[in-house]
């Protein structure tokens, strides 16, 4: 149902007309069953080619992934995405317009008797709160509530571990910082295992219980909120948490109300 994720010396790189480059270096991280987890980093730095990794869409070059016991990635054994238990949310909702809210949430559950699959979809629904909306379109919801159907399609399935890639980047940023605190309550209530990205700094700590700041394709420091915030492990990682902006931000961020 949900799992630990391990990543051990994890190298990536792409093939490019000009040879072999390099875009994430010696990566080990430890993600327990139940935790969330954010990458945080400037545009470019490698978190969206870690997930792409970890969901089996890159191959990886050295070191290696797992999921608990089972191996998904390393230079010599790559499992297919399909049969990774891992579900993933990305910034654009790819939600199928021409389905409704119940089909889209649905769609990862054909292979399921009919009246499971409609229990299943009934119970995710009832958890984002959306319960009402089932028979709706995506183009008949808001942004905010577009996420939070995507959130339900990603978790029907029950994957043992989660990814979000800028979940909340194309929404307003009252909504962002409201939809952020409700996934993490979301999370929280079914024990899923979560990696996020984002290069916001208000969302990381806002939904994290570790949090990464990769720089250039390195992680720099992977910790709790309060130790990156207060214990930066260089100052690469201090200048990028500068306080006065995370303040700035997480005081916005409280005023709405955890
Ligand atoms: N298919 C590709 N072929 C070659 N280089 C790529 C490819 N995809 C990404 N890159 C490069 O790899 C590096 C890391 O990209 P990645 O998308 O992982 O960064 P990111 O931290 O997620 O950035 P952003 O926040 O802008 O999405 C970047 O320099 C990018 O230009």
């Amino acid at each position: 149902m949900t799992a630990t994720l391990s990543i051990q010396s994890l190298g990536l790189a792409y093939d490019t007309p000009t040879g072999r480059r390099t875009v994430v270096d010696d990566l080990s991280l430890s993600l327990g069953t139940g935790d969330i987890g954010c990458l945080l980093g400037a545009s470019g730095c490698g978190k969206t080619t870690v997930l792409r990794a970890i969901a089996g869409f890159e191959p990886v070059r050295q070191g290696s992934i797992a999921l608990d016991d089972t191996l998904l990635s390393s230079a010599s054994e790559h499992l297919a995405p399909e049969r990774r238990r891992v579900g993933m949310m990305f910034q654009d909702y790819a939600l199928f317009p021409h389905l409704t809210v119940a089909g889209n949430v649905g769609f990862g559950l054909r292979r399921q008797a009919s009246g499971a699959r409609a229990q299943r979809v009934t119970e995710m629904l009832e958890l984002v709160g959306l319960a009402a909306s089932a028979d709706n379109y995506p183009h008949e919801l808001s942004g905010g509530q577009q996420q939070r159907v995507a959130l339900a399609r990603a978790l029907a399935p029950a994957p043992d571990l989660l990814l979000l890639d800028e979940p909340f980047s194309n929404l307003d940023i009252d909504t962002r910082e409201r939809l952020a605190f409700e996934v993490r309550d979301i999370l929280k209530q079914t024990g899923h295992t979560a990696l996020l990205v984002t290069h916001n700094q208000a969302e990381a700590f806002a939904i994290a219980d570790r949090i990464g700041v990769m720089h250039a394709g390195r992680l720099a420091q992977w910790d709790t909120p309060y130790n990156v915030h207060h214990h930066p492990a260089s100052a690469l990682v201090a200048e990028f948490i500068r306080p006065e902006g995370l303040m700035e931000q997480r005081a916005q961020v409280f005023q709405r109300g955890r």
